[in-house]
């Protein structure tokens, strides 16, 4: 049987005294795309970001439970978090180049291995931003500055940043909510092209993306994981009549 690449289990956090996510247990399977839905404040992002320790650089947050990587705890105090953060890699809702150009905002993580010689940097470069589905927008572009690229591609050329420094699992917070329906799409088909060889996990409002593009949803309301199963089970029979209410648009 498959092994999940990631494992939470029981996790509960808090913001100061407020317990925003109430024991979270979930698997990540290697291959799949899991879509985090829910009403907005009911935990999505903030369960995403535990899962490569962004939650870290925020105050007052404590957490319990466990977030395994392949059977360590990555809560652990021997954990290096640069490490953990290239092993899981993140793409958030606004784009956010680097005020470099394209090609610094794709070679920046490589340049800073110190691992590569120019000519390595420049091939995982182009194919990253290939992977990307954004070289044939950028390729005559590569040394101008990635700010003044559209909203869509600068999204494409951040998540080429993160597949440069080839990442196991893709965490992505609403990559889409700021694009138009063209630009979302192109991301879509993209993140289906890149299943073969990552983990992704992506929260979603869109109903419509989520059903589309993930093998797995897990429906969260209220720092509660409600139900996580395969998509078409929970946008086709959802066992929980919290789930009806949410896909079917009765609140949320
Ligand atoms: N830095 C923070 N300090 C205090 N409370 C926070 C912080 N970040 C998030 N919260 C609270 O935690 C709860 C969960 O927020 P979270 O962003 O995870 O929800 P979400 O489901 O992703 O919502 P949305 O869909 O609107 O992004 C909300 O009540 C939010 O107000």
């Amino acid at each position: 049987m498959t092994k999940p690449i990631i494992s939470t289990k029981d996790v509960h956090l808090f913001y100061g005294k407020k317990e925003v996510l109430k024991g979270i247990s979930m698997d990540f399977y290697p291959n799949e795309i899991t879509a985090l839905i829910g009403p907005s404040g009911s935990g999505k992002s903030t369960l995403l970001r535990s899962l490569n320790r962004m939650n870290d650089f925020q105050d007052n947050v404590t957490i319990t439970g466990s977030v395994n990587i392949e059977d360590k705890n990555i809560y652990a105090p021997t954990t290096n978090k640069v490490d953990l953060r290239k092993r899981v890699g993140m793409v958030f809702q606004q784009p956010n180049p680097f005020p470099f150009s394209v090609y610094e905002n794709v070679a920046y993580g490589l340049k800073l291995e110190k691992k590569h010689t120019k000519e390595e940097i420049d091939q995982i470069v182009e194919d990253s931003l290939k992977a990307a589905a954004v070289w044939d927008d950028v390729k005559d572009k590569l040394h101008e500055s990635a700010l003044s690229l559209s909203g869509g591609q600068q999204q494409r050329v951040c998540i080429a940043r993160v597949l440069a420094v080839h990442p196991e699992v893709i965490l992505l917070d609403e990559p889409t909510s700021a694009l138009d329906p063209i630009s979302s799409g192109k991301i879509e088909n993209m993140l289906l092209s890149l299943k073969d060889e990552y983990t992704i996990v992506i929260v979603t409002h869109n109903m419509g993306q989520a059903s589309r593009i993930s093998d797995k949803t897990g429906f969260f309301l209220d720092g509660n994981l409600v139900e996580y199963n395969k998509t078409k089970h929970i946008f086709m029979t959802p066992s929980e009549k919290e789930t009806d209410d949410y896909i079917s648009g009765r609140f949320g």
